[in-house]
């Protein structure tokens, strides 16, 4: 990453050297959910990248429109408006600012507590009835989604009960967050050879995250070499990411992604991200039935509300689990 002297509306954001169009990662596995072998399919991309995308999921093409449409309606109000929806943290609207500890992005977003498959009553924003509306019905169906790849992972693993893994995520008290991203077209930086960067670099701290966007493209993915892939956009589709913990609970065979979002200096962005994390007192640390004969965990005990106060502390591109690291 270089950090260039910019326009004045973008001086706060780290810029990027524009990706080599050439960059583009043409092989992300792709499951077919309703498939036979999506179970091994899953588990593969797990292992080698933390990284796929979905198809075949069911999710009614009305539900993904409708929540598009109203959160594209919510970004195009007037900035003192959205204002009064914020601030982002606990929940609510931000701009620019990510997080707590200094990071910038080119966008502005909606951060949403989740209780059980619909928002929680305690977040008040968005108060619009037809968002939330839109909101809930899109949240139940992603979470559903969750939930079966969840099961897949469970299956192709080869772990009993089928549900050790989505257990964590839907039972009581599960710490599941929701996020909607509007990344504004960067027109300042135009024909200059950068690109703003959208969100930075980091690795998502939960489970998993399942990931929808209109179809402006942005995400970059990493591999485990480092080199960074443009993933082409599909509007129809769901990205699912690692998270640290489930790299934890597989003691390393599945792979947190390290994942960041490029600003688009034409088009707007707008993406939908579920993330699904346990209760604050779940102990993360490799299911046993996935310890061979002798093998130790690669990480210190903890639980997920020390993981997450420890993530909530750090910058976005921090290596986070590396004080976890025996
Ligand atoms: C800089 C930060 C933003 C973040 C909290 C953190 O301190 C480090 C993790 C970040 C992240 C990444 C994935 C999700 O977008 C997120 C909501 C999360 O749980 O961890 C964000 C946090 C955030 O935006 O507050
Ligand atoms: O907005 C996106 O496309 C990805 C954002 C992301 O990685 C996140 O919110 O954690
Ligand atoms: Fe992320």
């Amino acid at each position: 990453m270089v950090v260039l002297a910019g326009p004045p509306a973008v001086d706060q954001i780290p810029l990027l050297r524009s990706p080599d169009p050439g960059d583009v990662f043409s092989g992300v596995p792709v499951v077919d959910l309703a498939s036979p072998g999506a179970a091994q399919a899953v588990v593969d991309a797990c292992e080698r990248y933390g990284f796929f995308k979905v198809v075949n999921h069911g999710v009614a093409t009305d539900t993904m429109d409708k929540v598009e449409s109203e959160a594209v309606r919510f970004f195009a109000r007037p900035q003192a408006d959205k204002d009064r929806s914020g601030p982002a943290y606990p929940f609510g609207y931000g701009s620019k600012r990510i997080g707590l500890n200094g990071d910038m992005g080119w966008l502005e977003y909606l951060l949403l507590a989740v209780d059980e498959a619909y928002l929680s009553d305690s977040c008040t924003v968005p108060s619009c009835a037809v968002f939330r509306g839109a909101l809930n019905e899109y949240i139940a169906a992603v979470r559903k989604v969750a939930v079966r790849v969840m099961e897949a992972m469970a299956a192709g693993l080869g772990i009993a009960p089928a549900d050790a893994l989505t257990a964590m995520v839907t039972g009581e008290g599960s710490d599941q967050v929701f996020r909607v991203n509007h990344y504004p077209p960067c027109r300042a930086l135009q024909g200059l050879g950068c690109s703003a960067t959208g969100f930075g670099e980091h690795t998502d701290p939960q489970l998993i995250s399942l990931l929808r966007s209109n179809g402006t493209s942005g995400l970059q993915v990493a591999l485990r070499d480092g080199q960074w892939l443009s993933v082409p956009s599909d509007r129809d589709a769901f990205f699912v990411n690692v998270g640290d913990s489930l790299q934890v609970l597989t003691n390393g065979r599945f792979h947190s992604v390290k994942h960041r979002v490029v600003a688009n200096s034409l088009k707007s962005r707008v993406s939908f991200i579920y993330f699904g994390g346990p209760p604050l007192a779940q102990r993360i640390a490799p299911l046993p039935q996935l310890l061979g004969e002798g093998e130790h965990s690669l990480y210190k005990e903890f639980t997920w509300g020390e993981y997450k106060k420890a993530a909530y502390k750090s910058r976005l591109g921090d290596n986070r689990l590396a004080q976890f690291e025996k």
